[in-house]
């Protein structure tokens, strides 16, 4: 059996867990608080807050602490300790570079999933050689779909599917807030317009075509959806999207490279 050690067992660590538990991996999640061991025991993992025990036991190493806590967690852990393990690293903007510079003999990738592995439905991209990649395909298979990627498209990919969740929620919320003002209670609205998204989810993909064709289908002349674009368009709805995940992506970099920053200090004194 594959034993895993999910180092950081928070909002994305927990749907790391749950899903390897329900997959039969052994599993051992880390942690900081109480609080959070506690719930790493619930969801049926053993727990530990220390990561050189939990690297020392495990085969299959995931790295889901924030960027800026990655240091901290390294500096807890000797050098050696990190040879011969595969190492899958789901931080945003941290680089394969900067992580092969800690774990020397490691083989290492990164991983962008995103919340919706909460119910198997990640779209997870890839990216690394070596060592463990079908172990690593494997794991990630089993939240969703995988895509193998070249690392330059990684941060944009944080952007776009990492924080996307995050983006379309907010979406989401405004359109109901909308039909709120207009009258329809929220629960309707709410449960009408999950409804919506998903069946145009289905529709854009049979449709194979650009998405402007299926918007312009919608369209009746001098009808209620055009009214409703014009407003879209005078407020400057699809230029904020765009500007959305271009600066996301930006921080997704600016943070790879501050992370570096710091672990080169780092390694100097290791
Ligand atoms: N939340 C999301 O939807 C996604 C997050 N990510 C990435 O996953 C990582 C974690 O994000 P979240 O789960 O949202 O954050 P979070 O704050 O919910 O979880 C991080 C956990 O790591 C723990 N931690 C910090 N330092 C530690 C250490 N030295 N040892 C053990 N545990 C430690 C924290 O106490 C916390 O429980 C980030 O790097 C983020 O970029 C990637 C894809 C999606
Ligand atoms: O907000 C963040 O930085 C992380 C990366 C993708 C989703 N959450």
């Amino acid at each position: 059996m594959v034993k895993v050690a999910i180092l950081g067992s928070g909002n994305i660590g927990s749907s790391l867990i749950s899903s390897a538990i329900s997959r039969g991996y052994e599993v051992i999640g880390t942690g900081r608080t109480d609080v959070t061991l506690r719930r790493v025991l619930e969801l049926g993992a053993k727990a530990t807050s220390n990561n050189q025990e939990a690297i020392s036991t495990s085969d299959l190493i995931l790295i889901s602490v924030k960027p800026q806590h990655f240091p901290d967690l390294v500096r807890g852990t000797t050098r050696n300790i990190w040879r011969d393990k595969v190492v899958v690293s789901v931080m945003a903007g941290v680089r394969l570079e900067t992580l092969k510079r800690i774990m020397e003999g490691a083989s290492v990738f990164r991983a962008m999933p995103n919340i919706n592995a909460t119910v198997k439905m990640s779209t997870t991209a890839l990216t690394g050689d070596g060592r463990g990649k079908e172990l690593v395909e494997t794991f990630f298979k089993g939240l969703g779909s995988t895509y193998w990627i070249n690392e330059d498209f990684m941060d944009v990919w944080t952007a776009l599917i990492g924080s996307g969740p995050a983006f379309v929620s907010e979406i989401i919320d405004s359109l109901v807030l909308g039909a709120v003002a207009s009258g329809m209670p929220r629960e309707l609205a709410y449960s009408a317009v999950l409804d919506m998204l998903e069946g145009t989810a289905r529709n854009l993909r049979s449709h194979k075509g650009h998405p402007a064709e299926v918007r312009d289908n919608v369209i009746t002349p001098a009808g209620t959806t055009i009214r409703g674009l014009k407003v879209m368009e005078e407020k400057g709805v699809k230029a904020a999207l765009i500007e959305t995940v271009e600066s996301a992506s930006k921080r997704a970099s600016e943070l790879g490279r501050v992370i570096d920053g710091r672990i080169k200090e780092d390694t100097e004194r290791w």
